[in-house]
């Protein structure tokens, strides 16, 4: 293997000590960072994510709420809960853990989220100012992509990046968030011919498309950085990436790995977002 590994994990808790260290100062003001998460039925995957996420905020110094709602909850009672919760003093950030239920509209349940306390960054109004370029709440494994990639120093101005995959919550947003960063963006998908003759051209791939290893070594530029979002499980219980990181280490420059690189940025910048959106609703800027 060639590539140098982005220690997804160490990049994460550098930036935890950021926010500890912002949230202590924060306090010695009278302002507590506060973050709801709601919960609703049993999905094993889910409540292991809420659980982290209330731990970050303990260990960050946050409020946190956990509302853990029966499958059964109905979709008006559940926006009932996000109603009380945006009238909420001290909460400054609302997170309803997805996916939700089948009966229950998941665009109904995010339009209902005030956009101010909008920390997945899910809220068509906080997608219209990632577009536009406003300063708004990011999507938080988009935003953990360009952290990676600037904490390794290899900003992306000026690059080719590819992105395989075009969901709401990763591809689209990540395009974006790169666009921004002055990157030249490819988008691609399923329906893209020769998906790995156009991979072959980036000096960032950034890979999103739940499909387990499908990216090897032939479909990366040699020296290219590789950021794999994928998370797979496969029959063995092992989680796997979208990219098949023995084989396309030996072409990349750098690499993330999985588990250990995307994932754990996620709840850091919805730590950050939450730290972020309680300085705005208290009138202190970044
Ligand atoms: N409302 C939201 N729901 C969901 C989101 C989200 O951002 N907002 N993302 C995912 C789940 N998720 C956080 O909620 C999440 C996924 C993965 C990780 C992570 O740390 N992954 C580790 C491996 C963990 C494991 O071993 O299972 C890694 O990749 O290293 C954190 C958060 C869907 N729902």
């Amino acid at each position: 293997m060639s590539a140098q590994i982005i220690d997804g994990k160490k990049i994460s808790d550098e930036i935890r000590e950021e926010i500890r260290r912002e949230t202590a100062a924060l306090k010695e003001r009278g302002v507590q960072p506060g973050l709801a998460v709601v919960l609703v039925g049993e999905d094993p995957a889910s409540q292991v994510y809420v659980r982290n996420k209330a731990k970050a905020c303990e260990d960050l110094g946050f409020y946190s709420e956990v509302h853990r709602l029966p499958a059964e909850t109905s979709q008006s009672e559940l926006l009932g809960m996000i109603d009380r919760l945006n009238r909420q003093g001290n909460i400054n950030g609302i997170l309803v853990q997805l996916p939700l239920p089948k009966h229950i509209e998941e665009k109904a349940v995010i339009d209902a989220i005030s956009v101010e306390k909008d920390v997945d960054g899910f809220h068509p109004v906080s997608v219209g100012n990632l577009m536009i370029g406003d300063d708004s709440l990011l999507p938080c494994t988009p935003a953990g992509v360009i952290e990676l990639l600037k904490r390794t120093g290899q900003s992306p101005s000026g690059k080719h990046a590819v992105v395989i995959g075009r969901s709401n919550i990763v591809g689209k947003p990540v395009s974006m968030l790169l666009l921004r960063e002055n990157a030249t963006v490819t988008m691609t998908h399923s329906r893209t011919p020769d998906l790995p003759k156009v991979a072959r051209q980036a000096d960032i791939l950034v890979v999103a498309v739940g499909v387990a290893k499908l990216v090897k070594r032939d479909w990366v530029k040699p020296g290219a950085v590789v950021i794999d979002v994928g998370m797979n499980r496969l029959p063995d219980g092992k989680l796997c990436g979208d990219v098949d990181f023995g084989d396309a280490a030996e072409a990349a420059g750098w690499i993330t790995p999985v588990p250990g690189g995307v994932g754990p940025m996620t709840i850091t910048m919805l730590m950050s977002n939450t730290l972020k959106a309680a300085k705005r609703a208290n009138g202190i800027d970044r």
